[in-house]
């Protein structure tokens, strides 16, 4: 385990400085790295060299030394001079949030798409870097975590500006084809009038744990695989999709996807933005907020900005207060689109789903259709998209009574009798 110093500026007018070096730690941690000491200054604004002033630049040589640290961690991401003179003027490894979160990202990726995001974020990340990170770019510097270098093919690489944009056009072509068949399937989901929600929020939040349970509800007799939720952060970089049975409509999917936190590296969001493609497309979007988090409401301001960020706005929103077993009270009266649900007790859930449902089909509409028998097609179509009420087999066809969505009634509504 590295040892490491974490160091952050609290500037004014920031009111959640002291949770964001929590939350530092949290990541630092998940990074596999030890925290041995916490350094923090205020400034009006941060250094525009070293990110701290230099009083505070010689104390930190004391507290190296005193936690026998290589290794210094910052609250924010640093400018290539600021990691170049940081380095030149201490001698040791310099990390910041975003190297830190991607290195997460790239220890947490388990398919090939998430393994080419990271890389591409952490290539252009390195790019402006590249001559100011001596040590923190080799793992021989004197003990240092090799951080930077997580994830990538090789553990030294000799890169310069050249390879590293090579890597990124060739990452982003094969990035690009896996982007392609997912549209194809999406497109093809979209033919057969499947509603889409997607689960939203910041990492931890418990959107993993809500689609299983949703799963386990309202698909139970099918080999429908459970996702993994787990109290890590960024225990999900994959997109998973799965179809929920609701009892009185058609089905509809269930996407849970990548959390977000607090300056989340602007690459990363760029690189992961064909893998949210599912959120910008969605029907609806489920927002999970812990509510058991002292930082609930910051949290949820960060997915909305970044929700922002990636082009989604004004899409219908359900914010589902998760966690509410950990709350000692939950309030009764909730604005409309606001509930209180817990994976672990299953209160809650009944009242996700009528939300869900009032959203996603709030179009549909009772009609009596009359199917030829030569179109056991439409009949077919309905079995899966609708919801039947009443089924007779009569002299000229199929007498049906079903609600319907719009896009059925557009396509097939020459049948309508009522
Ligand atoms: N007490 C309590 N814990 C919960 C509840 N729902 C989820 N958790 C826990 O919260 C942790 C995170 O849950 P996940 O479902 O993995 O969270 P996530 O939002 O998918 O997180 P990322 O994939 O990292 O973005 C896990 O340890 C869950 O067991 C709940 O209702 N109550
Ligand atoms: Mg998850």
């Amino acid at each position: 385990m590295t040892n490491v110093i974490l160091v952050g500026v609290e500037l004014p007018r920031v009111n959640d400085f002291a949770e964001s070096m929590v939350e530092l730690e949290g990541l630092a941690e998940a990074a596999g790295l030890t925290v041995g000491h916490v350094l923090t200054q205020k400034r009006e604004r941060v250094h525009a060299g070293t990110y701290i002033g230099k009083g505070k630049l010689a104390e930190l040589e004391g507290y190296l030394a005193a936690a026998q640290s290589e290794t210094l961690v910052f609250n924010d991401e640093l400018t290539p001079s600021q990691i170049k003179n940081l380095e030149a003027a201490l001698e040791v490894e310099i990390i910041d949030r975003t190297m830190l979160i991607l290195a997460i990202f790239a220890d947490r990726a388990q398919t090939r798409e998430a393994k080419l995001q990271v890389e591409v974020a952490r290539l252009q990340y390195l790019m402006p870097r590249l001559a100011g990170m001596g040590i923190s770019m080799s793992r021989q510097g004197g003990g240092s975590s090799g951080l930077a270098n997580r994830g990538a093919g090789e553990t030294k690489l000799e890169l310069d500006r050249r390879t590293i944009s090579d890597k990124i056009n060739q990452y982003q072509r094969e990035l690009k084809i896996v982007a392609n068949e997912r549209d194809n399937q999406r497109r093809s989901r979209q033919k057969k009038g499947l509603r889409v929600a997607a689960l939203v929020g910041y990492t931890n939040a418990g959107k993993s744990s809500i689609l299983n349970t949703l799963v386990s509800a309202y698909h139970p007799q099918t080999d429908e695989k459970h996702v993994l939720e787990k109290d890590m952060l960024f225990a999900t970089l994959e997109t998973s999709v799965r179809r929920i049975h609701p009892k009185y409509h058609q089905p509809f999917l269930l996407t849970d996807t990548v959390g977000f936190v607090d300056k989340l590296p602007t690459q990363l969001v760029k690189a992961f933005r064909s893998t949210l493609e599912e959120v910008i497309q969605a029907d609806v979007l489920i927002h999970v907020i812990d509510a058991a988090s002292p930082d609930a409401d910051k949290r949820q301001r960060v997915t909305e900005e970044t929700l922002k960020a990636i082009g989604v706005e004004d899409k219908p929103m359900i914010h589902v207060w998760n966690k509410a077993d950990l709350v000692p009270e939950v309030s009764q009266i909730m604005p409309p689109n606001h509930v209180w649900v817990s994976t672990r007790t299953g209160l809650g859930l009944p009242a996700l789903m009528a939300a869900i449902e009032a959203e996603l089909f709030a179009d549909e509409e009772e009609h009596s259709w009359l199917i030829p028998y030569d179109r056991g097609d439409v009949v077919a179509q309905m079995n899966e998209e609708a919801r039947i009420i009443k089924l007779e087999y009569v002299e000229d066809g199929t007498q049906i009574t079903a609600i319907t969505p719009q896009h059925f009634i557009r396509t097939h509504g020459e049948f309508i009798t009522e």
